[in-house]
């Protein structure tokens, strides 16, 4: 059976102006990503991950080519609006409002888009993630690395998005912390369809992933498991 693609990259391109000329850094690129799949974009520094994640999350605009969200055209549809309702983002600085506890990050997040449930739910989906009450109402500052990659998890979540993109998310965690993130991806792909999509350097995550798509100087030079 094929799966309708949520995600598709429809020979994309990008460039950015060096100091004499434009350098292109993602050379057509096609794919489709599906939902209820957990991805992993490995390849050396430099060769264009971090681009592909920004073009297909909405925060920038492709030179050449499409993206399309469910077969329209992201740009068509406004980078804002999509990337608002259907996407989420986890950096590996996490982008958390620091002065906030963790429960208020995740509020302030479904506020913004819109979502109901409040406080209740966002404590339901921390608790999911592991953190205890007190960890909850603490500022996130003062939580621990792998404890604010889980608020960033949880804020994703609590958006009822369905694309969820992350770029390194296990680089700066201990192994144990990172194993866990794994799993959760893992879970969020196959029990709630969510298309996930992360850039790593670890062969271990990727080894974990449905897909596995290489980047070699800006081309898919591999993709398989
Ligand atoms: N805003 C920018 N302006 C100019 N050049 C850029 C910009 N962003 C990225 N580049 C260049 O584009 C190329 C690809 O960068 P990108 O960050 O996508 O690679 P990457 O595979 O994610 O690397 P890393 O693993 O080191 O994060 C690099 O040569 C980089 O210097």
């Amino acid at each position: 059976m094929t799966v309708a693609p949520i995600l598709e990259l429809d020979s994309v391109s990008h460039a950015f102006q060096g100091p004499r000329r434009k350098v292109w850094v993602l050379k057509n690129v096609t794919y489709a990503f599906e939902p209820g799949t957990f991805y992993t974009i490995l390849g050396p520094s430099g060769s264009g991950k971090t681009t592909m994640l920004s073009l297909a999350s909405g925060l920038d605009s492709p030179v050449d080519g499409r993206v399309l969200y469910r077969g329209e055209d992201v740009r068509g549809m406004g980078l804002a609006r999509y990337r608002n309702r259907h996407v989420a983002t986890i950096f590996q600085s996490y982008n958390l409002l620091t002065y906030m506890s963790a429960v208020r990050n995740v509020t302030t997040a479904m506020e913004i888009t819109g979502v109901k449930g409040g406080k209740t739910r966002a404590m339901e989906l921390l608790e999911r993630l592991g953190l205890d009450e007190q960890e909850a109402k603490a500022p996130v500052l003062e939580l621990s690395g792998g404890q604010q990659q889980r608020v960033a998890i949880a804020r994703a979540l609590a958006c009822d998005v369905d694309i969820l993109f992350a770029d390194e998310p296990t680089g700066n965690l201990d192994g144990d912390t990172a194993q866990e993130m794994v799993e959760v991806f893992r879970e969020l792909a196959h029990e709630q369809g969510t298309c996930v999509i992360v850039v790593t350097h670890s062969q271990e995550v990727a080894r974990q992933s449905d897909q596995v798509l290489t980047l070699t100087k800006g081309k898919i030079a591999r993709r398989g498991r």
